[in-house]
């Protein structure tokens, strides 16, 4: 089948002729689409690819039949309910750094803008006019710069501003002072921030902490005649505030890019502002910031649909190259043993306990558990859960993962265990990795054993007592299985075996029923891996 990657924004042709690559792929670009235009559009799309305008509800992501990827040519994705892709198990990417120098410098601009009156200045001369008292400025230099968000673009925002002789105060709960001190800025909190600064600009994403971080009270907190600047999302601001201090003359001039709901309404209060720069969301305007995004998301997106490594998931943690290379061999080990796990289990449990030892344990982002997760559900709704919805599934049977990293395995260099429990007992089930044989399981509720963690097993714990093994292998060959292979454990005589079996082909039912009613046998279980 065709692969169909939709692109639904604007974006530089550079990034579809990467896209064009893909061997056996259409890309249909459909811009300006309706709702309802976009819910047919996207029914049979593999990929899609929005810039800010295109909004991908939950209703979009319903109507994807075959959607694995979407890839979001910029920063932001509040344009995307992330929530509802990553249920699906949708992708999420996007182009983190590829509009930074844009957006920093569209900053800028405003910046001087405002300082100096230049939109204001412009409209007045078109007008006929020549008022050179009307519109004098201010310097930047001596003055005080707050940056709310020190992330890509309130940094380079930071290192201009220096070159431009202002204090630069930073706040943001992830500046350290090191980092800090290498800027030249002040680390600071929000409020001492606001206080001192004659401009400040917002440079962090719109999240829930950041709805209306800057609202009537923080306004109320400024100086008198500070300069406001927002180019990173509408909502960070309150608008109406704003308006309102700009009307009074609180806030000296404030030079807005985004907005909380757009296009800006025509009767929207800012736009009866004077002392008002407004741009239409062009921070990330500038042809080359255009084709690094569009040709960022576009590899990423052929590197997706190719099933290979890709880079800035926002839905699945992101892994160095060094960590994705030490992981890749443990993947089919953690799948394996979630899977395995999945059919030890009959009933649900509620807490699960994964170990990672010895070599198996470097920080992972979690990935490994994800990893397992996926094998242990996807017994479940097979080709329904991958590692971009592995969590949700967990959360939503009501499991609470928990991870343990151990910088020594008990017996081998490396191990992941997987403990958890149910109404009907409590499991433990550890695996290792050699390199020469790949994946075994080495540890079955507490037994040693050491079997390949593939094919079809069937696995018992019975009485230790003579004629147990022989009893379940003629139950099994009259059944007309063969037996490839068998590991037994004990721990002490007359107490209580396993035994693992590899078969030759699935164990039906009332074969399993039939070993399980044997006088001896406390719990059997066919396991297909
Ligand atoms: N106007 C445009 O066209 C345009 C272009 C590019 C980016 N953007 C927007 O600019 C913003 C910043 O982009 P970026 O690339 O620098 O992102 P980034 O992820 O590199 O930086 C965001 C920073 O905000 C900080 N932060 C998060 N929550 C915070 C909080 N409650 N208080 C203080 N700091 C907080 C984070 O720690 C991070 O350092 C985003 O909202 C992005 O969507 C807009
Ligand atoms: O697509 C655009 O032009 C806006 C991009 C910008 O808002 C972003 O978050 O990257």
């Amino acid at each position: 089948m065709t692969t169909k990657i939709l692109v639904t924004d604007d974006i530089s042709s550079a990034g579809i002729d990467v896209l064009s690559t893909l061997p056996d792929a259409t890309v249909d670009v459909q811009t300006g689409l309706s709702p309802s235009e976009l819910l047919v559009a996207i029914a049979d799309a593999d990929a899609l690819v929005v810039r800010s305008q295109t909004t991908v509800t939950e209703q979009v992501i319903a109507a994807a039949k075959r959607l694995k990827v979407i890839g979001r040519a910029g920063v932001g994705v509040d344009n995307i309910d992330l929530e509802a892709a990553t249920r699906r198990g949708i992708l999420v990417i996007n182009a983190p750094d590829g509009n930074t120098i844009a957006a920093a410098e569209h900053t800028f601009a405003m910046m001087i803008s405002l300082a100096r009156h230049i939109p204001a200045a412009n409209r007045d001369l078109l007008a006929g006019n020549w008022n050179r008292k009307k519109w004098v400025g201010v310097e930047l230099r001596g003055k005080t710069l707050a940056i709310l968000g020190m992330g890509r673009i309130g940094t380079e925002v930071a290192k201009r501003a220096k070159v431009f002789g202002m204090t630069v105060l930073g706040y943001d709960p992830f500046l350290t002072e090191d980092r800090a001190q290498s800027l030249g800025v002040q680390k600071s909190d929000l409020d001492s921030a606001i206080r001192a600064a004659d401009f400040i600009t917002v440079h962090t994403p719109l999240t829930k902490e950041t709805h209306h971080m800057i609202d009537a009270g923080k306004i109320a907190m400024m100086k008198e005649g500070v300069r406001i600047i927002n180019c990173a999302r509408g909502g960070i601001i309150d608008e109406r505030a704003l308006a309102d201090a700009l009307r009074l003359g609180k806030v000296a001039g404030a030079a807005i890019d985004v907005f909380e709901s757009e296009p800006l309404a025509l009767d929207h209060p800012l736009r009866q502002c004077e002392n008002v720069i407004l741009t239409p969301h062009l921070g990330a305007s500038t042809v080359e910031a255009q084709e690094n995004v569009a040709i960022q998301v576009a590899e990423e997106i052929v590197q997706v649909l190719r099933d290979d490594t890709f880079e800035h998931a926002v839905n699945l943690p992101s892994l160095s190259p060094r960590q994705k290379e030490r992981l890749a061999p443990y993947l089919a080990l953690a799948e394996q043993l979630g899977l395995f796990a999945a059919q030890l289990a009959q009933g649900a449990p509620s807490q699960m306990t994964v170990t990672y030892a010895g070599d198996a344990a470097d920080p992972d982002g979690g990935y490994l558990t994800r990893t397992v997760l996926k094998g242990f559900f996807g017994f479940q709704y097979s080709g329904e859960v991958n590692y971009v919805n592995a969590l949700r599934y967990a959360e939503d049977a009501g499991l609470r993962v928990q991870e343990v990293r151990e910088s020594r395995g008990r017996v081998y260099t490396n191990e992941i265990s997987i403990s958890f429990a149910t109404d009907a007992g409590s499991h433990r089930v550890s695996g290792t990795l050699y390199s020469e044989s790949g994946p075994r399981i080495v540890e079955l509720d507490g037994y040693p054993i050491d079997m390949p963690i593939e094919g079809i097993l069937v696995y018992t714990r019975h009485e230790d007592k003579p004629g147990m093994i022989g009893r379940i292998g003629t139950l099994l060959g009259d059944a007309q299985i063969n037996i490839a292979g068998m590991q037994v454990g004990r721990r002490e005589t007359g107490g209580e075996a396993v035994m693992l079996l590899t078969v030759d082909k699935s164990v039906p039912n009332n074969v399993i029923d039939e070993i399980a009613s044997h006088d001896g046998i406390r719990m059997v279980r066919a396991i297909e891996l």
